[in-house]
């Protein structure tokens, strides 16, 4: 067993310092005598004979250690346990956070701890060490700028720019990522590498172990759907400006024959502060819709809220093996018009009533039934042919009959020209 420290209980206001470790895995602290043994023995007058109990618990098929903290003391009048100001009931247990702070008192006198989860530490360190071969390249920082449902996003700097700011995604094979989707979000820097857009992220560098991906990007600024909802909603010339930048990018990705797949504001970032360039990141399920494979999508991929009726349908009618097929260029052009309608409409979805309830069910419901509603848009003075664009042309139930990202560009230079928003 190993005597590493896991966790340690730090005094702020006494020299105590407790430490668990695999050998020694739990802590009675009181006044008692027998809290002098291998436990923690603190003055009588200020605590419970005995007081708290913090030990380590590893849950079963889970590799991590947690640490926990039970309320022990018989007179709960007198004697206290916070965590972070908050009072433990009566033998009631909390799990502990780094920097989690656990006063244990009587009430008038208290001695304060400081939590450090040394272990998580650990176990971020490595996590964020760079590989040997990229070390004098990249220097990764402990410091957690973005999380999706698969990877981290770390800060990072790139020494062969003088250290100048980006980002290592890191993928790390676990129970949320099975080894199955593993392998395939490693094909991400593959494709991402093959591609040189200004409005799609570039990668500095990638490097695949057995069960760990990084990937250095640029560093972006803030992403789209954080925008929406500071902003609401923007004029006709915002969303040209926007969606001009998006559609490009589109054009260049279904001209590669490369479908994206999780097209939404998350997914879409200002470059820096003067949100005015944007660039399309995560390509973990991008896909070239032209290659035969023998792993083949059965199921639904991407974000509920941006998927299109006929993977719906697929799903409802159970022909799953049709749904690999389904996932062409029209799947993020359909995104495209949930984008569109949400920056100009203000509203997240077209797809439900105001005050309606959302549940997942209601959502497959309404994108396979629902016409897409055209009052929120005439509300804002939005242009009838960009209304019938995006109403009609985008968000198009029959994905063989969509416009396309080529089309859509035509259609908007028109609009453009009716508009008067460039000359002719
Ligand atoms: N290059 C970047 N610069 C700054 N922030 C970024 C960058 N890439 C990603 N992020 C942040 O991290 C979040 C998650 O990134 P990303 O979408 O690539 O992860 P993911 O695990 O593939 O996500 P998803 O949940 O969509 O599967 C983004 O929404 C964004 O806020």
């Amino acid at each position: 067993m190993s005597s590493q420290v896991i966790s340690r209980l730090k005094g702020r206001n006494c020299r105590l310092c407790i430490e668990l470790t695999e050998n020694q895995s739990s802590v009675m602290i009181g006044s008692d005598d027998s809290c002098g043994k291998g436990n923690t023995k603190v003055s009588e007058a200020i605590i419970s004979p005995l007081h708290c109990f913090v030990y380590l618990h590893k849950k079963e098929n889970q590799q991590f250690w947690e640490t926990y903290i039970q309320d022990k003391a018989m007179n709960t009048q007198k004697y206290v346990t916070y965590v972070n100001n908050c009072k433990l009931k009566m033998r009631g247990k909390q799990l502990l956070f780094d920097n989690d702070v656990i006063k244990l008192g009587n009430n008038n006198k208290f001695i304060d701890f400081v939590f450090h989860d040394e272990y998580s530490k650990r176990a971020e360190e490595k996590e964020i060490e760079v590989p040997e071969i990229y070390n004098s390249r990249f220097k990764n920082e402990n410091y957690l700028i973005g999380k999706g449902a698969h990877s981290r996003i770390y800060r990072a700097r790139d020494k062969k720019h003088n250290g100048k700011q980006c980002v290592c995604k890191i993928v790390k094979e676990s129970k949320d990522v099975n080894q199955h989707t593993f392998k395939k979000l490693c094909q991400e820097p593959n494709l991402l590498k093959s591609l040189n857009h200004i409005n799609i992220i570039k990668v500095l560098g990638y490097y695949v172990e057995t069960d760990r991906l990084l990937i250095w990007q640029e560093m972006m600024h803030e992403d789209l759907d954080k925008y929406m909802s500071e902003v609401k909603s923007v004029s006709q010339k915002k969303y040209f400006d926007i969606s001009f930048q998006i559609l490009d990018a589109l054009k260049y990705l279904h001209e590669k024959n490369i479908v994206h797949r999780d097209l939404k504001p998350a997914n879409i970032m200002w470059v820096d502060e003067k949100q005015s360039r944007l660039k399309l990141i995560d390509f973990g399920i991008a896909r070239y819709c032209d290659i035969e494979t023998s792993d083949r999508d059965m199921t639904m991929c991407g974000t509920p809220n941006y998927t299109p009726p006929e993977i719906y349908h697929a799903l409802e009618s159970g022909k799953f093996h049709e749904i690999h097929d389904l996932y062409k260029p029209a799947v993020d052009i359909w995104a495209f018009g949930v984008i569109s309608f949400s920056l100009l409409s203000g509203l997240g979805l077209p797809f439900f009533n105001e005050n309606e309830v959302y549940t997942e069910e209601a959502l497959k419901n309404n994108i396979i039934k629902r016409t897409i509603p055209k009052e929120p848009l005439i509300k804002k003075n939005i242009d009838k042919l960009l209304i019938h664009l995006i109403t009609e042309r985008m968000l198009l139930q029959d994905h063989k009959k969509r416009i396309t990202a080529d089309e859509i560009s035509n259609a908007f230079i028109n609009i453009w020209k009716v508009l008067g928003i460039v000359d002719a």
